[in-house]
């Protein structure tokens, strides 16, 4: 098991700082979240602050684009050279468009991530799964940190594990938002591979107890 850290509520004067900071705890990612205000009713930030984020971040990126224009995104950011890059499939009319960005991603030597909202059925990813590195499987409705995880994407993460099973699929599955100690702990006896922490973590008192909180329930569970 593996943790991103979601920036998102982290105030975006302070991010230097703070990513200072968070290199110094036992995460595996930053966790880019990319709202452009049309996809989201929200809007964060672009390809200038996410180049400045990479300049003082020491661990891997996973930039996660919550918006209507994918490519746009994605040609700015490869020179950052981001672990994960993940579009969303609500963000595409046509399943044609979500292969070609997939493709594009993986010929410019970043791993296609496709991400999914809370509402999405499974069967809409399906034709998908051999091309992804990465399966994001939203738990709550995106656009904003500090909301509850939502039990009924269970069903979809429950879906994805058994078809990767199946089909000798390697993608990892990750998901994002409302996770703490307890609701990752769901995620992860149903075969999720990445919690995002959010406001969890990035608001705890003591950040490190709180991720050895998260770590701990894995260890007892064998992850
Ligand atoms: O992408 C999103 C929300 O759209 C997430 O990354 C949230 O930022 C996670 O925050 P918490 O729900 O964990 O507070």
């Amino acid at each position: 098991m593996e943790i991103g850290v979601s920036i998102l509520n982290i105030p975006m004067l302070s991010l230097a700082d703070e990513i200072e900071k968070l290199n110094k705890e036992a995460i595996d990612y930053f966790h880019l979240d990319v709202m452009d205000g049309h996809f989201v009713e929200n809007m964060t930030f672009g390809p200038d602050i996410m180049k400045e984020i990479a300049k003082v971040a020491d661990k891997p990126l996973d930039i996660h684009l919550m918006v209507d224009n994918p490519k746009f995104f994605i040609e700015k950011v490869l020179d950052i050279h981001p672990k994960y890059v993940t579009v969303h499939y609500e963000a595409f009319k046509t399943d044609k468009a979500v292969f070609d960005v997939l493709e594009k991603l993986r010929s410019a030597g970043i791993l296609p991530g496709l991400a999914v909202n809370p509402t999405t059925p499974a069967e809409k990813i399906k034709p998908f799964l051999s091309e992804v590195d990465v399966l994001l499987q939203m738990t709550v409705q995106p656009g904003f940190g500090g909301q509850s995880f939502i039990e009924d994407t269970l069903d979809n993460i429950n879906q994805f594990a058994s078809w990767r099973q199946q089909y000798q699929y390697d993608y990892v599955i990750e998901v994002d938002g409302g996770i703490n100690d307890e609701t990752g702990k769901l995620c992860v006896e149903n075969g999720v591979d990445i919690l995002v922490l959010g406001s969890y973590l990035v608001c705890a008192p003591n950040r490190e107890q709180a991720l050895e909180k998260v770590r701990g329930v894995q260890r007892k569970a064998g992850n």
